[in-house]
Parts: C-alpha cells; sequence; structure tokens
C-alpha cells in the first residue's frame, strides 16, 4: 500500500516546502487540480526538478483529447496522470497509449460515475493502471465519503490497482486500510496539520502495517 501526498492549495514554493516536511514519509507527490489551473505543467516540472526520486501525479483530470494532454504532461515529468471515469471510452483508450508509449501509468477518476462496478470493469478492461474511488470537496461538504464505493471496486477490478480519495484524516485512514486499497491519497488530512510531518508519519506507519 502507498501514500499519496495531494497538494491542491499551493504555489510551487509552498508546494516544495510541503514536500520538504514529508518526504520521508510519502511515495508519489501530487499536483493538484487547482495547481495546474493556477500554475500550469511548470509545476509538475519543478516538483520533479527538485525531488526527482518521488514519483510525481498530475490530477489534470483529462476530459478530451488525453493522447496530446498525456503527452504534454508525460513531458513535463509525470509519472502518473488521471483522467476522468465519466470520459468517452475511446478518450480513456487513447490515455492509456499515449502512457504506454511515454512509459507512464494513468490513474482513473471516478468521481461523478454513477454506476461504479460496471464503469470500474470497463475501465480495467482498457488496461488503465489505476482505478480510483473519489469523494470530491463538494460532496465531503455534504458528509459523504468513498469507503462503500472502494469496497465496491475492490469486488470487481481484476487487474488495475485500487486507490481511494476525499477527506481521508489520520481518524478515517484505519477504515480504509481495512479494505486494502494499493493506494491511498491524503491532502487535507496532512496539509491542513499544523505539524504536517507528524501527521505523514503516523498514516505513513499505519499504512506500511497494512
Ligand atoms: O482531487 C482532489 C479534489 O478534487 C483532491 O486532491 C483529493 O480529494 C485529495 O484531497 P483531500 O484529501 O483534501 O480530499
Amino acid at each position: 500500500m502507498e501514500l499519496q501526498l495531494a497538494l491542491d492549495l499551493v504555489d510551487i514554493p509552498q508546494a516544495k516546502q510541503v514536500i520538504k516536511e514529508v518526504e520521508p514519509y510519502i511515495d508519489i507527490v501530487e499536483i493538484g487540480t487547482p495547481v495546474v489551473i493556477n500554475e500550469g505543467l511548470h509545476a509538475v516540472k519543478a516538483v520533479k526538478d527538485a525531488f526527482p526520486h518521488l514519483k510525481v501525479l498530475a490530477d489534470l483530470k483529462v476530459m478530451d483529447a488525453a493522447g496530446y494532454e498525456v503527452m504534454k504532461a508525460s513531458e513535463a515529468g509525470a509519472d502518473i496522470i488521471t483522467i476522468l471515469g465519466v470520459a468517452e471510452d475511446m478518450t480513456i483508450k487513447g490515455a492509456v497509449e499515449e502512457a504506454k508509449k511515454q512509459g507512464k501509468k494513468i490513474l482513473v477518476d471516478m468521481i461523478g460515475v454513477k454506476d461504479l462496478a460496471q464503469r470500474a470493469q470497463e475501465v480495467d478492461a482498457f488496461g488503465v493502471d489505476y482505478i480510483c474511488v473519489h469523494t470530491g470537496y463538494d460532496l465531503q461538504a455534504v458528509g459523504k465519503n468513498s469507503f462503500e464505493d472502494l469496497q465496491t471496486i475492490k469486488r470487481v477490478v481484476k487487474n488495475a490497482k485500487t486507490a481511494v480519495a476525499g477527506g481521508i484524516k489520520l481518524s478515517t485512514l484505519p477504515e480504509v486500510i481495512k479494505s486494502q486499497p494499493d493506494l491511498v491519497i491524503v491532502g487535507g488530512g496532512i496539509t491542513s496539520e499544523s505539524d504536517k510531518k507528524a501527521a505523514a508519519a503516523e498514516m505513513h506507519k499505519l499504512i506500511k502495517q497494512g
């Protein structure tokens, strides 16, 4: 099981500062969608240049023209690029094809997917690398989480790794770990703590204990 730090509400210098604090405890660093919107793919390049040993995920949430966008994110240094599960089949297949060409990986974000079990089986068959259940900020605000959805994809996904994101905190991490996802994605659960290093260290410990 791996831990991904999601950075959403920072600029490039702040991102580097947070990563420096928690670096030993994370496997992947995510350049969140708001950061890409604000800073562009320069943020991906800046973080990869500064932390070449860390895997960098570009949370582009691609919806169309995937071949081009995966190519540009790959050129910037992303190791993993996200695409939406609600995108067209041909778009997801295009993302997988380009990622393979570039030696990169694709994570499908299932945010907004209505029939999760069916779509997870479909995208799994396209050869994607990760399938991620995700409760976005808007649904987190009304008390939702992805814990049941994680169990759903664990039942049906045969090839891809499984991932979970959305409002995971130290207090809820043990429940997440019970479902044994391959990847746990945490943003605010680390970045909004006053002691980020301690939060990341504790999460890392629980995750590696499995
Ligand atoms: O993709 C995202 C929002 O769309 C976030 O990166 C993801 O939800 C993880 O952050 P948090 O743990 O703060 O919810």
